[in-house]
């Protein structure tokens, strides 16, 4: 599987890469983490977002940016400048946060690594454009009003992408990719707790099949797939 390189911003890379699907994962134990981000990219999802929501969480990210060169690892439920830094300094090669506060937009444009803050609003939506963010996630999405909220969107704010989290399914995950401002969607149904708890990394490896084999995301505006060239995983990170 070839690495997702890093030299545009994440949901531009993660479409251009084909990658319709960020997988999330809730880590009770540090050893779970290696094991688990090969059988995504055996499965076609060379990606994956660990919440720091776990002691566990900063350790399987040492891991996975250890062992596993194949998989793009970032943190998630990145809520505090603490959060930024320990993620940073643990190898997480992106952030995403459920919502955004100037602290938090602050500390993670500090990072040096791209960013998906959350916002589940247009006025939040509205506030990132304003700091030139245009990548954002969308949380908690299917509470916050599902595709018909983003597709509503869409019209007044055609620059902003979205990473749908929270609630998305394999069931459901289409109705959001095909909408003009969605990169990707996000969740934790390719990896579940049942089945991380079991260790069932075959069962991980179908879950991501079946995610990987979905539809992609919109390329941003002006970009088409086929034009973009994977560069070296090593370039320097771009700025967002
Ligand atoms: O915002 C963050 O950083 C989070 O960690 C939120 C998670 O992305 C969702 O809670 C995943 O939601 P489900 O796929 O419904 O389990």
């Amino acid at each position: 599987m070839t690495p997702v390189p890093l030299s545009q911003p994440l949901l531009a890379a993660l479409s251009s890469a084909a990658v319709p699907v960020l997988p999330v994962v809730v880590l009770e134990d540090a050893a779970d983490a290696v094991p688990l981000a090969r059988a995504l990219v055996a499965g076609g999802l060379p990606v994956l977002e660990v919440t720091l929501r776990t002691p566990a969480a900063l350790d399987a990210i040492r891991a996975v940016a250890a062992e596993v060169p194949d998989c793009l690892v970032g943190a998630g439920t990145v809520v505090s400048e603490r959060g930024v830094a320990d993620a940073v300094a643990a190898g997480a090669r992106f952030l995403v946060s459920p919502g955004s506060t100037r602290r938090l937009l602050d500390a993670m444009d500090d990072s040096g690594v791209p960013c998906l803050p959350g916002v589940s609003t247009a006025s939040e939506a509205v506030a990132l454009l304003e700091r030139g963010v245009r990548e954002m996630k969308f949380f908690p999405a299917g509470a916050a009003g599902g595709p018909a909220y983003l597709a509503a969107l869409a019209g007044p704010l055609p620059e902003a992408r979205f990473c749908p989290t929270g609630g998305v399914t394999a069931e459901s995950a289409p109705g959001y990719l095909g909408l003009p401002n969605v990169g990707c969607v996000g969740g934790t149904w390719v990896a579940p707790p049942a089945v991380l708890a079991d260790r069932d990394w075959a069962r991980v490896e179908s879950l991501a099949r079946a995610a990987a084999s979905l539809a992609g995301g919109a390329p941003p505006a002006g970009q088409r797939r086929c034009e973009v060239s994977l560069r070296s995983r090593t370039e320097a990170l771009p700025s967002r």
